[in-house]
Protein backbone atom coordinates (compact mmCIF):
# COMPACT_ATOMS: atom_id res chain seq x y z
CA UNK A 1 0.00 0.00 0.00
CA UNK A 2 1.73 3.47 -1.13
CA UNK A 3 2.40 5.37 1.75
CA UNK A 4 -0.62 8.44 2.68
CA UNK A 5 0.16 11.65 4.88
CA UNK A 6 0.26 10.08 8.41
CA UNK A 7 -2.80 10.50 10.83
CA UNK A 8 -3.05 10.58 13.73
CA UNK A 9 -4.92 7.38 15.23
CA UNK A 10 -7.62 8.68 17.98
CA UNK A 11 -6.30 7.11 21.62
CA UNK A 12 -8.09 7.11 24.97
CA UNK A 13 -11.18 6.01 23.40
CA UNK A 14 -12.59 3.97 26.20
CA UNK A 15 -13.19 3.97 30.14
CA UNK A 16 -11.07 1.26 32.85
CA UNK A 17 -10.32 -2.35 31.96
CA UNK A 18 -10.68 -3.24 28.33
CA UNK A 19 -12.94 -6.05 27.39
CA UNK A 20 -15.36 -6.72 25.20
CA UNK A 21 -18.59 -4.05 25.93
CA UNK A 22 -15.92 -1.78 27.62
CA UNK A 23 -17.96 1.56 28.16
CA UNK A 24 -16.74 4.63 25.85
CA UNK A 25 -15.58 8.22 27.04
CA UNK A 26 -18.05 9.48 23.99
CA UNK A 27 -20.32 6.98 23.10
CA UNK A 28 -22.30 7.81 19.87
CA UNK A 29 -24.01 4.28 19.57
CA UNK A 30 -25.02 2.21 22.75
CA UNK A 31 -26.46 -1.24 22.18
CA UNK A 32 -27.98 -3.24 25.12
CA UNK A 33 -29.02 -6.82 24.89
CA UNK A 34 -29.45 -7.44 21.46
CA UNK A 35 -30.93 -10.99 19.62
CA UNK A 36 -31.76 -11.70 16.63
CA UNK A 37 -32.37 -15.42 15.93
CA UNK A 38 -33.26 -17.15 12.22
CA UNK A 39 -34.00 -20.61 12.45
CA UNK A 40 -32.38 -22.06 15.65
CA UNK A 41 -29.86 -19.95 14.95
CA UNK A 42 -28.60 -16.95 17.09
CA UNK A 43 -27.03 -14.67 14.10
CA UNK A 44 -26.91 -11.73 16.71
CA UNK A 45 -25.89 -11.96 20.11
CA UNK A 46 -24.30 -9.07 21.79
CA UNK A 47 -24.71 -8.31 25.96
CA UNK A 48 -23.62 -4.49 25.76
CA UNK A 49 -21.85 -2.54 23.28
CA UNK A 50 -20.37 0.69 22.84
CA UNK A 51 -19.06 2.52 19.53
CA UNK A 52 -16.90 5.56 20.05
CA UNK A 53 -17.59 8.94 18.99
CA UNK A 54 -15.31 10.69 16.10
CA UNK A 55 -13.33 7.53 15.74
CA UNK A 56 -13.32 4.98 13.10
CA UNK A 57 -14.13 1.73 14.40
CA UNK A 58 -13.61 -1.82 12.63
CA UNK A 59 -16.06 -4.92 12.79
CA UNK A 60 -14.24 -7.48 12.00
CA UNK A 61 -15.09 -11.88 12.68
CA UNK A 62 -15.31 -14.81 10.51
CA UNK A 63 -17.92 -14.99 7.81
CA UNK A 64 -21.26 -15.62 9.30
CA UNK A 65 -20.02 -13.84 12.91
CA UNK A 66 -22.88 -11.93 12.47
CA UNK A 67 -21.45 -8.00 10.98
CA UNK A 68 -24.07 -7.59 8.46
CA UNK A 69 -26.88 -9.04 11.06
CA UNK A 70 -25.68 -5.94 13.56
CA UNK A 71 -25.54 -3.31 10.71
CA UNK A 72 -29.04 -4.05 9.61
CA UNK A 73 -30.34 -4.21 13.33
CA UNK A 74 -28.32 -1.05 14.13
CA UNK A 75 -30.38 1.01 11.14
CA UNK A 76 -33.74 -0.21 11.31
CA UNK A 77 -33.33 -2.84 8.37
CA UNK A 78 -34.06 -5.83 9.98
CA UNK A 79 -35.94 -5.95 13.87
CA UNK A 80 -34.37 -7.51 16.77
CA UNK A 81 -36.05 -10.12 18.67
CA UNK A 82 -34.45 -8.46 21.78
CA UNK A 83 -32.68 -5.57 22.72
CA UNK A 84 -32.27 -1.60 22.58
CA UNK A 85 -29.82 0.98 21.39
CA UNK A 86 -29.59 4.36 20.93
CA UNK A 87 -27.60 6.70 18.37
CA UNK A 88 -26.78 10.46 20.18
CA UNK A 89 -28.84 9.69 22.96
CA UNK A 90 -31.96 9.18 21.18
CA UNK A 91 -34.15 5.58 21.29
CA UNK A 92 -33.97 3.92 18.24
CA UNK A 93 -35.31 0.66 18.53
CA UNK A 94 -37.91 0.19 16.20
CA UNK A 95 -37.63 3.03 14.43
CA UNK A 96 -37.55 2.38 10.55
CA UNK A 97 -34.43 2.35 8.27
CA UNK A 98 -35.61 5.93 6.53
CA UNK A 99 -35.95 8.03 9.39
CA UNK A 100 -32.33 6.04 11.15
CA UNK A 101 -30.71 7.82 8.15
CA UNK A 102 -32.66 11.58 8.32
CA UNK A 103 -31.28 11.42 11.82
CA UNK A 104 -28.10 11.33 10.70
CA UNK A 105 -27.02 7.82 10.94
CA UNK A 106 -26.21 6.30 7.21
CA UNK A 107 -24.90 3.00 5.89
CA UNK A 108 -23.98 1.68 2.35
CA UNK A 109 -24.52 -2.10 1.78
CA UNK A 110 -22.02 -5.38 0.56
CA UNK A 111 -22.99 -5.33 -2.23
CA UNK A 112 -23.85 -1.67 -3.66
CA UNK A 113 -27.33 -0.73 -3.93
CA UNK A 114 -26.51 1.89 -6.81
CA UNK A 115 -29.67 2.14 -8.98
CA UNK A 116 -28.16 0.76 -12.57
CA UNK A 117 -30.91 2.68 -15.07
CA UNK A 118 -29.80 6.22 -13.38
CA UNK A 119 -27.01 8.41 -14.02
CA UNK A 120 -24.61 8.88 -11.03
CA UNK A 121 -25.46 12.53 -10.58
CA UNK A 122 -28.99 11.10 -10.34
CA UNK A 123 -27.91 8.73 -7.58
CA UNK A 124 -26.59 11.35 -5.86
CA UNK A 125 -29.77 13.70 -5.76
CA UNK A 126 -31.49 10.21 -4.26
CA UNK A 127 -28.79 10.30 -1.11
CA UNK A 128 -30.30 14.51 -0.72
CA UNK A 129 -32.25 14.30 3.22
CA UNK A 130 -34.82 16.76 3.03
CA UNK A 131 -36.39 16.72 -0.45
CA UNK A 132 -39.15 19.03 -1.34
CA UNK A 133 -43.14 17.83 -0.58
CA UNK A 134 -41.88 16.73 2.85
CA UNK A 135 -43.00 19.82 4.29
CA UNK A 136 -46.35 20.67 2.72
CA UNK A 137 -46.33 24.60 2.83
CA UNK A 138 -42.50 24.44 1.26
CA UNK A 139 -43.98 22.18 -1.31
CA UNK A 140 -46.50 24.35 -2.77
CA UNK A 141 -44.02 27.40 -3.24
CA UNK A 142 -41.83 26.77 -6.62
CA UNK A 143 -39.11 28.61 -5.99
CA UNK A 144 -38.47 27.22 -3.00
CA UNK A 145 -38.23 24.18 -5.01
CA UNK A 146 -35.69 25.68 -7.84
CA UNK A 147 -33.29 26.71 -4.90
CA UNK A 148 -33.68 23.38 -2.91
CA UNK A 149 -33.20 21.62 -6.33
CA UNK A 150 -29.91 23.81 -6.96
CA UNK A 151 -28.73 23.44 -3.70
CA UNK A 152 -29.34 19.58 -4.19
CA UNK A 153 -27.22 19.60 -7.38
CA UNK A 154 -24.37 21.88 -6.25
CA UNK A 155 -23.77 19.54 -2.69
CA UNK A 156 -24.05 16.57 -5.01
CA UNK A 157 -20.97 17.63 -7.75
CA UNK A 158 -18.93 18.68 -5.18
CA UNK A 159 -19.12 15.26 -3.84
CA UNK A 160 -18.61 13.58 -7.17
CA UNK A 161 -15.63 16.19 -7.59
CA UNK A 162 -13.97 15.03 -4.78
CA UNK A 163 -14.52 11.48 -5.01
CA UNK A 164 -13.67 11.96 -8.79
CA UNK A 165 -16.75 11.04 -10.33
CA UNK A 166 -17.42 14.26 -11.41
CA UNK A 167 -16.69 13.28 -15.58
CA UNK A 168 -19.29 10.47 -14.88
CA UNK A 169 -22.14 12.37 -13.48
CA UNK A 170 -23.95 11.71 -16.52
CA UNK A 171 -23.32 8.16 -17.36
CA UNK A 172 -25.52 5.23 -15.56
CA UNK A 173 -24.25 3.81 -12.64
CA UNK A 174 -24.85 0.82 -14.15
CA UNK A 175 -21.48 1.37 -16.47
CA UNK A 176 -19.04 2.04 -13.51
CA UNK A 177 -16.39 -0.55 -12.04
CA UNK A 178 -17.43 -2.41 -8.70
CA UNK A 179 -14.81 -0.18 -7.08
CA UNK A 180 -16.15 3.45 -8.27
CA UNK A 181 -20.14 1.60 -7.64
CA UNK A 182 -18.70 1.48 -3.57
CA UNK A 183 -17.17 5.34 -4.21
CA UNK A 184 -20.53 6.35 -5.71
CA UNK A 185 -22.34 4.68 -2.58
CA UNK A 186 -20.22 6.37 -0.12
CA UNK A 187 -20.73 9.76 -1.81
CA UNK A 188 -24.21 9.07 -2.29
CA UNK A 189 -24.46 8.20 1.82
CA UNK A 190 -22.40 11.90 2.57
CA UNK A 191 -25.23 13.38 0.91
CA UNK A 192 -27.42 13.19 4.17
CA UNK A 193 -24.88 15.23 5.69
CA UNK A 194 -24.48 12.28 8.32
CA UNK A 195 -22.45 12.03 11.65
CA UNK A 196 -22.22 8.39 11.39
CA UNK A 197 -21.40 6.35 8.45
CA UNK A 198 -21.84 2.67 8.42
CA UNK A 199 -19.93 0.58 5.75
CA UNK A 200 -20.43 -2.87 5.23
CA UNK A 201 -17.39 -4.01 3.18
CA UNK A 202 -16.24 -0.86 1.53
CA UNK A 203 -12.91 -2.38 0.50
CA UNK A 204 -14.33 -5.85 -0.98
CA UNK A 205 -14.12 -5.95 -4.97
CA UNK A 206 -12.06 -2.93 -5.22
CA UNK A 207 -8.72 -2.70 -7.01
CA UNK A 208 -5.57 -1.75 -5.14
CA UNK A 209 -5.57 1.66 -6.80
CA UNK A 210 -8.96 2.33 -5.89
CA UNK A 211 -8.42 0.80 -2.09
CA UNK A 212 -5.88 3.15 -1.57
CA UNK A 213 -8.41 6.51 -2.61
CA UNK A 214 -11.02 4.37 -0.30
CA UNK A 215 -9.38 4.71 2.70
CA UNK A 216 -8.26 7.96 2.31
CA UNK A 217 -12.15 8.89 1.85
CA UNK A 218 -12.83 7.06 5.04
CA UNK A 219 -10.01 8.44 7.18
CA UNK A 220 -11.30 12.03 6.26
CA UNK A 221 -14.35 11.65 7.05
CA UNK A 222 -13.01 11.04 10.72
CA UNK A 223 -11.31 14.49 10.26
CA UNK A 224 -14.14 15.95 9.47
CA UNK A 225 -15.98 15.03 12.48
CA UNK A 226 -18.05 12.30 11.38
CA UNK A 227 -18.10 8.86 13.44
CA UNK A 228 -17.18 5.66 11.40
CA UNK A 229 -18.19 2.22 11.85
CA UNK A 230 -17.28 -0.49 9.06
CA UNK A 231 -17.42 -4.02 8.45
CA UNK A 232 -13.63 -5.61 7.12
CA UNK A 233 -12.10 -8.70 6.44
CA UNK A 234 -8.40 -7.46 5.49
CA UNK A 235 -6.41 -6.92 9.00
CA UNK A 236 -3.80 -4.92 7.32
CA UNK A 237 -6.67 -2.28 6.24
CA UNK A 238 -8.05 -2.46 9.72
CA UNK A 239 -4.86 -1.89 11.69
CA UNK A 240 -3.61 1.14 9.06
CA UNK A 241 -7.04 3.16 9.55
CA UNK A 242 -9.08 1.55 12.34
CA UNK A 243 -8.73 3.55 15.51
CA UNK A 244 -10.57 0.75 17.45
CA UNK A 245 -11.41 -2.93 16.25
CA UNK A 246 -14.58 -4.94 17.75
CA UNK A 247 -14.57 -8.72 17.10
CA UNK A 248 -17.10 -11.30 16.73
CA UNK A 249 -17.79 -14.53 16.08
CA UNK A 250 -20.93 -16.56 16.61
CA UNK A 251 -23.49 -13.54 17.13
CA UNK A 252 -21.20 -12.70 20.16
CA UNK A 253 -18.25 -9.77 20.89
CA UNK A 254 -15.40 -11.85 21.24
CA UNK A 255 -13.00 -8.88 22.17
CA UNK A 256 -12.39 -5.17 21.49
CA UNK A 257 -9.67 -2.79 22.07
CA UNK A 258 -7.26 -0.52 19.77
CA UNK A 259 -5.84 -2.66 16.62
CA UNK A 260 -2.41 -3.41 18.13
CA UNK A 261 -3.76 -4.71 21.36
CA UNK A 262 -6.77 -7.10 19.78
CA UNK A 263 -4.25 -8.39 17.00
CA UNK A 264 -2.71 -9.73 20.10
CA UNK A 265 -5.63 -11.18 21.60
CA UNK A 266 -5.64 -15.05 21.45
CA UNK A 267 -9.77 -15.47 21.07
CA UNK A 268 -9.17 -12.70 18.21
CA UNK A 269 -6.52 -15.20 16.83
CA UNK A 270 -8.84 -17.82 17.06
CA UNK A 271 -12.57 -16.31 16.06
CA UNK A 272 -10.29 -14.65 12.93
CA UNK A 273 -7.40 -17.16 12.06
CA UNK A 274 -8.22 -20.63 13.45
CA UNK A 275 -5.31 -20.65 14.92
CA UNK A 276 -6.25 -23.53 17.79
CA UNK A 277 -8.68 -25.24 14.88
CA UNK A 278 -8.61 -28.24 18.00
CA UNK A 279 -10.81 -25.66 20.05
CA UNK A 280 -14.35 -25.50 19.41
CA UNK A 281 -15.23 -21.75 18.48
CA UNK A 282 -18.03 -22.07 21.17
CA UNK A 283 -15.59 -21.80 24.09
CA UNK A 284 -13.92 -18.62 22.74
CA UNK A 285 -17.43 -17.22 22.42
CA UNK A 286 -18.61 -18.60 25.76
CA UNK A 287 -21.39 -20.76 24.13
CA UNK A 288 -20.48 -23.98 25.33
CA UNK A 289 -17.89 -25.03 28.21
CA UNK A 290 -14.72 -26.79 27.57
CA UNK A 291 -16.76 -30.48 27.77
CA UNK A 292 -19.12 -29.40 25.15
CA UNK A 293 -21.96 -28.20 27.17
CA UNK A 294 -23.98 -25.25 26.73
CA UNK A 295 -23.28 -22.57 29.18
N1 LIG B 1 -32.15 -13.46 6.39
C1 LIG B 1 -31.52 -14.52 6.93
N2 LIG B 1 -32.14 -15.71 7.03
C2 LIG B 1 -31.52 -16.78 7.60
N3 LIG B 1 -30.27 -16.76 8.10
C3 LIG B 1 -29.61 -15.59 8.01
C4 LIG B 1 -30.19 -14.42 7.43
N4 LIG B 1 -29.27 -13.42 7.50
C5 LIG B 1 -28.19 -13.94 8.10
N5 LIG B 1 -28.37 -15.25 8.41
C6 LIG B 1 -27.41 -16.11 9.11
O1 LIG B 1 -26.97 -15.42 10.25
C7 LIG B 1 -25.57 -15.63 10.45
C8 LIG B 1 -24.86 -14.30 10.48
O2 LIG B 1 -24.83 -13.77 9.16
P1 LIG B 1 -24.20 -12.36 8.78
O3 LIG B 1 -24.41 -12.16 7.32
O4 LIG B 1 -24.71 -11.34 9.71
O5 LIG B 1 -22.65 -12.62 9.09
P2 LIG B 1 -21.40 -11.76 8.67
O6 LIG B 1 -20.53 -11.71 9.87
O7 LIG B 1 -21.83 -10.47 8.11
O8 LIG B 1 -20.73 -12.67 7.57
P3 LIG B 1 -19.97 -12.31 6.21
O9 LIG B 1 -18.62 -11.86 6.64
O10 LIG B 1 -19.95 -13.63 5.51
O11 LIG B 1 -20.77 -11.26 5.52
C9 LIG B 1 -25.10 -16.55 9.33
O12 LIG B 1 -25.10 -17.86 9.81
C10 LIG B 1 -26.16 -16.37 8.26
O13 LIG B 1 -26.29 -17.53 7.48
Amino acid sequence: MPASTPRIKSTGLHKGEIAPGVAKVDPIIIADKVTRTFGGLKAVDVDHLEIPRNAITALIGPNGAGKTTLFNLLTGFDKPDTGSWSFDGTALSGVPAFKVSQMGQVRTFQLTKSLAMLTVLENMKLGAKKQRGENFWAALIPSLWRAQDDEIEERALDLLKRFKLDTKKEDFAASLSGGQRKLLEMARALMSQPNLVMLDEPMAGVNPALTQSLLEHILDLKDEGMTVLFVEHDMQMVRHIADWVIVMAEGRVVAEGPPEEVMKNTAVIDAYLGSHLDTDLGIVTGRIDENGNPL
